[in-house]
């Protein structure tokens, strides 16, 4: 029997994934979702052609749940969903911060939970979905996590106790790039460009990088050397950046993202 995902609080990430899942082959009748807002639920429905259903509803009729409320929202969803969770059913989070712990100590006893953590580049078949099992998961139930989220990219299995690391890496990776995409550009205004060429320009570059990265089986740094002539434009601006702390900062940027992920697990920020 076709197994059916319900995603309760499809907001941004619950959408990419819902829309992956479908560009994935999953048939619309086997997915529901649920929303805070009737507008939201009825924008789901019209863009998608899935059923929304209350929480409750949810929990009783889906095989898997796949919680992508906000952190700060998990505790009264769960609350909410506890009394209608039958012993069988998977319980994804895809919170950032909160532990499978959370989810066991409000969810019936031996509720099997899964803690994935992906990105928006789901939205383009191009996420990373790192996944980890709380006490009660099985093999099996990985497996299924796994499939769900390898409709909209790769997936990789941690520890969950390197869950926060991962968080601050892939799943807020993609604002780095932007931001430093928005810097360039920013840049290339300076140096003279209209803001449009600078951009195109800017994001070419970080497209052609990054399949380097993943297709050349090259190390950064050998990339990185093989644009950089004696005495040529690149070890200027990588002066620069090394007088500026560039590498200093981004190693605390993500620490500091892993230290506000540990600071959710409260699971009400
Ligand atoms: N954005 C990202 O890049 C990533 C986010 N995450 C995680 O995904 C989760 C969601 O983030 P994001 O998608 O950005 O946030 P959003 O606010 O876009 O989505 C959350 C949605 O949940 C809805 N909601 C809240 N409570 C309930 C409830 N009780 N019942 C039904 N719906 C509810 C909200 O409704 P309303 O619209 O009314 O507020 C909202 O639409 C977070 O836990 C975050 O840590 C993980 C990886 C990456
Ligand atoms: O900023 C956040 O908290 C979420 C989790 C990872 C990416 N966005």
């Amino acid at each position: 029997m076709t197994q059916k995902v319900a995603v309760l609080g499809t907001g941004k990430i619950g959408e990419a994934l819902l829309s992956g899942m479908i560009r994935g082959g999953w048939a619309p009748t086997d997915l529901m979702v649920t929303a805070r807002r009737p507008e939201r639920a009825d924008q789901l429905r019209t863009r998608y052609g899935v059923t929304p259903v209350t929480n409750a509803e949810a929990a009783k009729s889906a095989d898997t749940l796949i919680l992508t409320v906000k952190p700060q929202d998990m505790g009264a969803l769960l609350t909410e969903l506890a009394p209608h969770i039958p012993a069988d059913r998977l319980v994804i989070s895809g919170a950032a911060g909160i532990p499978t712990a959370f989810f066991e100590e409000r969810l019936p006893a031996a509720t099997p939970v899964v803690r994935v953590m992906t990105n928006t580049p789901a939205l383009v078949d191009e996420a990373m979905s790192v996944i980890s099992a709380g006490t009660h998961a099985t093999a099996a139930h990985l497996t299924r996590a796994e499939g769900i989220f390898a409709t909209v990219g790769k997936t990789l299995r941690v520890p969950e106790s390197q869950q926060d690391a991962a968080t601050a890496l892939s799943g807020s990776g993609p604002a780095y790039f932007y931001f430093l995409v928005e810097a360039m550009t920013d840049a290339g205004i300076l140096l003279g460009l209209p803001r449009d060429k600078a951009h195109d320009l800017i994001v070419q570059a970080a497209i052609g990088a990054a399949t380097m990265l993943r297709d050349s089986g090259e190390h950064p740094v050998t990339l990185r050397e093989n644009v950089t002539s004696p005495a040529g434009t690149t070890i200027n601006a990588i002066r620069e950046l090394e007088n500026h702390g560039v590498r200093a900062a981004l190693i605390a940027a993500l620490e500091a993202a892993r230290d506000r992920s540990r600071e959710l697990a409260g699971g009400n920020g």
